[in-house]
Formats: structure tokens, sequence, C-alpha cells
């Protein structure tokens, strides 16, 4: 009752606004939901008649759904929960005032409030507060960050192609997790400047199990803190770091997260306390995204060093805002990456043409497949392996929604010459799966994945033309003050991934009995586009997708 309460008032605000309603019945991000939803929407599948249940419930309908759902109701609509309202944008023109206008339109901070672990950070604030952590993000992230990103890509995919080729189970089913081994790796190299070798889910935990997993040491002790903070972060959220590590009655995992959380505080204090006595001698050191941050501190600072975590006049950010903030790099840095790279290798797989296609391009450039001869220059020259990264990222992105909130005031919205009035608290969501798969804008074929349309060919590989990374029209890494910090570390890491495993190898679906190749491939393209909302959107059932990886004849 009391969420029909709920539903009804909602529902009356919902039409204030002006725009065509829709109902669900449950709120997308209530807690219990994100829980439950999955085994909810598994159990429907087995009953009659839940087709559309299904299709509006399951957590990242928007991907799935892509333009269809504003084809129904309108390029604005609004969805009335028990929970709140939410305004669904498919609109360039509005898309881009919205997000202009920042501090109207301004982050759920609520949603965000389970990346505070180390208290409040980039993601977590507005305001002054942002700018002032926004400024020491930009200069933290510099080209010989994205170099040192370049190499070890490079690298770490060069091994994971060996894995896969001479040690992986047959067929390979671990796409998804053995993207996110290789992106928690490359974090590790451009954070602290630590380099691991590739390795297996399965070999990892032969690793551990030998050394004695002790969440506290081992010579992976870092990347396995980091990795276990982003796999359980709600309960972290929900019982705080102490009460996880002294909860005897807690299961042994979520009590290995307390040390976790615990445990990459203490090495980047470490770290930081490395580094800014290295400065105060005047060593120069590495680009890693550590040495940068503090030293975009202490160049703010009066040059006096600080290893408390006291702010005093002039230093930019503390000691706990920039450890918070090497967090929040980690937590924003690794599923967007590792989760595109999953797209992107099975959109691959279920296109053998365009992997000649790229590897023509990257033959080109590299001369010789020893990888660690790959000077950076190289990686803004493969222009086809970035259309094939832009190409992706329009039909599958990590971050499907651009989540904003009208905060204590109602908002005007101009729409077609009509205003809306927007009420305070509402959630305004600018749906970039429409926003890029609208034929509209992007043609009849816009479903159709085809690296090729971001492409101008003219003569030979020197002279095509690849479109800019962000436009108000095409933002996979959103635009202007908004943009992501980490958009070039990542375009570094993807496009250094495509070279590193295409260049003289190809990868193609294991087809199921009596399935044909072609059959194979057309399952593997809808699966990889069958996407699902957990934290970030992602492959639904990875796990049903195999493939082989050999080496091509020329
Ligand atoms: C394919 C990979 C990536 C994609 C598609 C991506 C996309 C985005 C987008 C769209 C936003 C804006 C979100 C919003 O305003 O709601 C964002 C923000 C952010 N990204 Fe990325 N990102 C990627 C990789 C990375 C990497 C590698 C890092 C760091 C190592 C990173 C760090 C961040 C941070 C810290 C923010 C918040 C910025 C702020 O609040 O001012 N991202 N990213």
């Amino acid at each position: 009752l009391w969420t029909l309460r709920d539903l009804g008032r909602n529902y009356a605000k919902a039409q204030s606004i002006g725009l065509p309603v829709t109902v669900r019945f449950v709120t997308p991000g209530g807690p219990l939901w994100m829980i439950f939803s999955p085994l909810v929407v598994r159990i429907a599948t087995y009953l009659p008649f839940t087709k559309s249940f299904i299709t509006k419930y399951r957590r990242g309908w928007e991907c799935r759904e892509r333009y269809r759902a504003h084809e129904e109701h309108g390029e604005l609509f609004t969805i009335c929960t028990p929970g709140g309202n939410y305004v669904k944008i498919s609109n360039f023109d509005v898309a881009d005032d919205i997000l202009k206008r920042k501090d109207e339109f301004g982050r759920d901070l609520e949603a965000f409030a389970v990346l505070n672990i180390y208290g409040k950070n980039l993601a977590t604030t507005e305001g002054k507060e942002w700018m002032r952590h926004r400024k020491v993000a930009a200069v933290t992230f510099t080209e010989k960050n994205a170099e040192l990103v370049w190499g070890e890509a490079l690298k770490e995919a060069s091994q994971m192609l060996e894995y896969w080729r001479d040690r992986a189970k047959k067929p390979i089913r671990t796409l998804a997790q053995d993207t996110q081994i290789f992106s928690l790796n490359v974090l590790a190299a451009a954070l602290f400047d630590r380099s691991y070798p590739f390795e297996g889910r399965e070999e990892s935990e032969a690793r551990e199990q030998a050394i004695g997993a002790n969440a506290k040491n081992g010579a992976f002790g870092y990347r396995e803190s980091i990795a276990t903070i982003l796999h359980m972060i709600v309960p972290i959220m929900v019982f705080g770091e102490k009460k996880l590590r002294e909860s005897w009655w807690l299961p042994k995992g979520w009590q290995k997260a307390g040390y976790a959380v615990a445990n990459f505080r203490d090495y980047v204090t470490h770290l930081i306390n490395e580094e800014r006595v290295a400065i105060a001698q005047g060593a120069t050191s590495s680009a890693n995204l550590v040495t940068n941050l503090v030293r975009a501190c202490e160049d703010e600072s009066s040059g006096s060093l600080k290893t408390d975590n006291s702010t005093g006049s002039k230093a930019i950010l503390t000691k706990d805002e920039i450890i918070s903030d090497l967090f929040v790099f980690a937590f924003a840095g690794n599923d967007t990456t590792a989760l595109t790279l999953a797209y992107i290798l099975a959109e691959l797989a279920a296109h053998p043409a365009m992997q000649d296609w790229i590897s023509e391009e990257i033959r080109y450039y590299t001369r010789t497949e020893d990888v660690t001869r790959w000077d950076y220059a190289v990686c803004t020259k493969l222009k086809r392996c970035w259309a094939v990264m832009y190409e992706t990222l329009r039909l599958s992105h990590p971050i499907s929604q651009f989540v904003k909130n009208t905060g204590a005031e109602q908002r005007a919205i101009t729409h077609k010459g009509r205003t809306h009035i927007v009420p305070s608290h509402t959630t305004v969501e600018i749906n970039t799966p429409s926003l890029s798969s609208m034929p509209s804008h992007w043609g009849p074929e816009s479903l159709e994945w085809n690296p090729k349309r971001f492409i101008k060919p003219v003569s030979g590989f020197e002279d095509e033309v690849l479109p800019p990374d962000t436009t108000p029209q095409f933002f996979p890494w959103a635009y202007n003050r908004l943009v992501c910090p980490g958009k070039r570390f990542s375009q570094a890491e993807l496009v250094g991934a495509l070279a590193a495993l295409f260049r003289d190898h190809r990868v193609e679906p294991v087809p199921e009995t009596g399935e044909s190749m072609q059959d194979a491939c057309r399952r593997v393209k809808r699966m990889s586009e069958d996407i699902e909302q957990r934290l970030l959107s992602e492959i639904r059932e990875p796990t049903k997708i195999a493939l082989r990886w050999y080496k091509a004849t020329r």
C-alpha cells in the first residue's frame, strides 16, 4: 500500500512535466531490486506471457532496446516508479543543454556514495570541491602516463594471447574475466609502476594457494586488494571496513574485503610518502599516477612537504583525498576498459573481415613483431583500431546512462519549442544507447556493427580520416567540462591491446554441435549485444561465448 501511495504521488508529479509517462512498479536503482532482479527475471523466463515484463524490467533494458523505447514513447518521456521519476532523454540538443547546465543538473551524490570508501573524491563531489579535484586530475593524466599505459597494454595483451593459445582451457570461455585481469594489470603499472605478468584466474588461484593466500602481503598484494575492493564494493559500503574485518560471523570473503581496504590505504600511503621524499630531494621520477598526483599537489602547495593530513593554506588535496582519488581512478578505469575490451573482442570474433581490415593497418605501421619496439606514436596512427573502439562504444557502452538530478529546485527543459518544468529531486537520464543508435542520425543500418562508418577512406592508410573522439553527437567519454579524465589512458590501453592481438592472430567463435561458422558468428554478435546492467553494463552471459585464437596465415 505504501508503495502504491508513493507511485500515485509520483505519477501526479510525472504528469505535471507534460511528457508521455510510463509506469514501472519497481524502482530500477532500489538496492533490493539491484540484488534480486537477475533471479526474478530468470524465473520469469520460465513462465508464459512474460516477454514484455522481461523487456522492461531486466536491468540495462536501455542497452538492449536502444532507440526503440523512444520510438514508442517519444524523444523525451518520464518513467514513473515508486522510488521516484526518471526523465529519459534521447535528443541531442536537450542532452547538450543538460550537460552544459552542470550546476542545475548535478550528480546524484547519494547514488555515488558507494565510492566514498576513503572519503570524498572526484566522483563524489560537486561545485568548488569538485573543481579542486578536477584541477589535479587534469594534470595527473599526462601524455607520458598514456605512453606508459600503451607499453604495458602491448606487453599484457601479448601475454594474454600467449595464455589463450597455449595454456587456457579450450575453447576459451573466460573472455570477461581475462580482460578484467588484463585491465587490472595495466592499471597497476599506470598507477604504481608495478608490472605483473598476465595469468589466468585458475593460475593465480593456484599461485595464491601455494604461497598461502593472505590479503595483507605477497607480491600481488596491491592487485588482489583492488580487485577484491572492486568486487565487494557493496558489502564494504554497507558494513564498513572495520566491521568487515572484525565480524567473525561474516563470510571469509567479506572479511578479506575489510583487509583489502586497509591494505590499499597502507600501500598508497607508503608510495605517497616515498614520492614526497623524492620531491624533497629533487629526484625525478616516473610518470605513474601516484607520482603525478602527488607532484601536482606539491606544485600547488608552498613547497613544504606534508606527510600528515592537514590541508595547509595552499596544498590542494590532503593525503586522504589523494588516496580516495587514486581509488576512484582505479574504480572508474578498471571495469570500463575491461568490459569495453570484452565487447570489442566478441564483436571482432563475429566479424572476421574486420580483423583482416585492422590487421592490414597494424602491419603497415609495425615493422617487427616485437611489441617492445612499437613506439607510442604508432597509437594515434592506428585509425582503424580507433574506429573499432568507437563503433563498439557506440553500440555497447559500459556506462549506458548519464545520470543527473534536478536537486533541490525544479528545472526547465525546452524541447521542440515547448518548455517542461521538471520537479525537484527528479532523475534525468541521457539515454546514450538510444542517442547512438537512432536511425535518424546514424542511418537505416544504425544497429549494424560497422567500424568503417567512422573512417573516410581516401587513398592509403596515411590519408584515412577519423572523426574526433567526442562531439555533442557522439560522446563515449562525455565532453567539455565533464570529459572523462582517463580518456587518453583508455584509448592507449584499448588500441594497444588490439594492435598486439590482431597483428598476427585471429579469433573465431567455436560453433556448437551442428552449427555453421556463419551461424556461430551471428550468435556471438547477438550475445555480445545482450547486455545486462550490474554496477556497469556488461555482456549478460559471457561464458556462453566460446572462442579460439590462431595464427593468421598470409
Ligand atoms: C573505455 C573506457 C572508458 C570510458 C568509456 C569512460 C567514460 C567515462 C564517462 C562517459 C564519464 C562521465 C560520466 C558522467 O559524467 O556521468 C567518465 C568519467 C570518469 N572517468 Fe572514465 N571512461 C573510461 C575509462 C576511464 C579510465 C581508464 C579512467 C582512469 C584511469 C577513468 C576515470 C574517470 C573518472 C575519474 C571519471 C569521473 C570524472 C569526474 O567526475 O569529473 N575513466 N568516464
